[in-house]
């Protein structure tokens, strides 16, 4: 057992948790990171080369994190030296009354968000390839692109690292110990800190159980590669936007897309669903019909790509049933500090994510109103209920 107490052990090495590590040892704080699993790894929720970051949102608390957010990417690209976005834009199809569109689309606005709203007369000269379903409108959010997920993973990690901060891997957490010097217990050393930080994504709910906390979260699967039947024809390199597609015909859920960039040839195309699986038994669990409902929309809509999957790979969403995060200080234990149910769209977040675990860890009053990510909006639900 190490006799040094830490600042702040935080517990997962994902881009949550190595964001807050990040934001940690720049505030000087003593903190280590532990991880299950030897890094890199791709078994939860922050592997693959790519993600979508924007300022489209329904609701305004989003698209304000969001402004801060760009920011504290840029800092971090500079910092490590390191590209970690590129600037593709984002359509948003869908329903021209429907209400998502109409909260988008009144939020670019309000928000002052550098967008246009495309007319259906003129949408195929500006994104060619794509087929507008009938009744929907169209805007892209010009602030929009691409995250290079894999490398900002490393990107945050470096930093802490190059700021003193100490990375633990292959060391899964079993056993916490609340205290005003928390006890962090692994399979092969025990720790203290002062203030943990659990950011355990998809096994969050195993690792909250350790501190009698049980939250509504369910943990889902997917992904996706398309074939393009013209090499190029939706690549990064010809400017094709990232693009979310609500309520699409084919299925319940909305489905999203990147362009062809990391495997040459290859669109990433998924649902923003899946089906339930544990996170230690989700190899091939993937439901074949929610990959066919992405099949049948790619053929109606995205007519240059062949609707057969070429590539179909696993990461895990763990989501809340309001699909808001949750980012609050512990119920019983005002020093352990949660960041979970990330419901797959926290990736672009992350650095402010970060930022405010951080400052609740610190004991801090965070820079933004936490209401709608706290634990208590989940009293009365029971996860059976779901
Ligand atoms: C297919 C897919 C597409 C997505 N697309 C987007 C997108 O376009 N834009 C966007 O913004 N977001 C997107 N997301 C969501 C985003 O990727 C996630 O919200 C984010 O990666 C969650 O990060 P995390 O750190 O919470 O979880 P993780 O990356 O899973 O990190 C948690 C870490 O905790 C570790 N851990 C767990 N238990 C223990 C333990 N007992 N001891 C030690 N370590 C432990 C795990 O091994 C893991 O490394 C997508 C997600 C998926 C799956
Ligand atoms: O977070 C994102 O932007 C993507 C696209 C919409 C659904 C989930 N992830």
């Amino acid at each position: 057992m190490s006799s040094e107490v830490y600042d702040c052990i935080v517990i997962g090495a994902g881009i949550q948790g190595s964001c807050t590590a990040y934001h940690l040892a720049k505030n000087n704080k003593t903190t280590l990171l532990l991880e299950q699993f030897v890094l890199p790894h791709s078994r939860g929720s922050s592997h693959g080369q790519t993600r979508i970051i924007r300022k489209a949102y329904e609701q305004d608390f989003y698209t304000h994190m969001m402004e801060e957010s760009y920011e504290l990417w840029a800092q971090l690209e500079k910092e490590a030296g390191i590209r970690l976005f590129s600037r593709t834009g984002l359509l948003v199809m869908g329903p021209e009354d429907g209400k998502n569109f109409q909260l988008i689309k009144s939020s670019l606005q309000r928000n002052k968000v550098p967008s246009v709203e495309l007319q259906r007369h003129r949408f195929s000269q500006h994104i060619p390839n794509v087929n507008l379903a009938a009744g929907d409108g169209a805007l892209v959010d010009s602030t929009a692109g691409v995250l290079y997920a894999d490398r900002a993973v490393r990107a945050a990690q470096m930093i802490f690292q190059a700021r003193g901060g100490i990375i633990k891997d292959g060391q899964k957490v079993v056993h916490i110990q609340p205290g005003a010097v928390v006890t962090v217990t692994t399979g092969s050393d025990m720790y203290k800190a002062r203030s943990v930080v659990i950011t355990a994504g998809p096994w969050a709910s195993t690792l909250l159980s350790l501190t009698g906390l049980e939250l509504p979260l369910r943990v889902l699967i997917n992904v996706c590669y398309w074939k393009e039947k013209v090499p190029g024809s939706y690549s990064i390199r010809n400017r094709f936007p990232c693009f979310i597609q609500l309520e699409p015909k084919e299925a319940e859920h909305d489905i999203y897309g990147l362009p062809s960039n990391e495997y040459p040839g290859l669109m990433k195309v998924c649902y923003h669903m899946g089906s339930e699986t544990d996170p230690d038994e989700r190899d091939g669990r993937m439901d074949r019909a929610d990959v066919d409902a992405v099949g049948c929309y790619i053929r109606r809509c995205f007519p240059g790509l062949v609707p057969v999957p070429a590539v179909v790979e696993s990461c895990l969403y763990t989501i809340t049933p309001d699909r808001h995060f949750v980012l609050d200080r512990h119920p019983a234990y005002s020093n352990i500090v949660i960041g979970a149910g990330f419901s797959g769209h926290g990736f672009k977040f992350s650095p402010v994510v970060g930022k405010v675990l951080c400052e609740l860890s610190m004991g801090q009053v965070p820079s933004y109103d936490l209401s709608p990510f706290s634990i208590r909006r989940f009293q009365g639900h029971r996860r059976s209920a779901l």
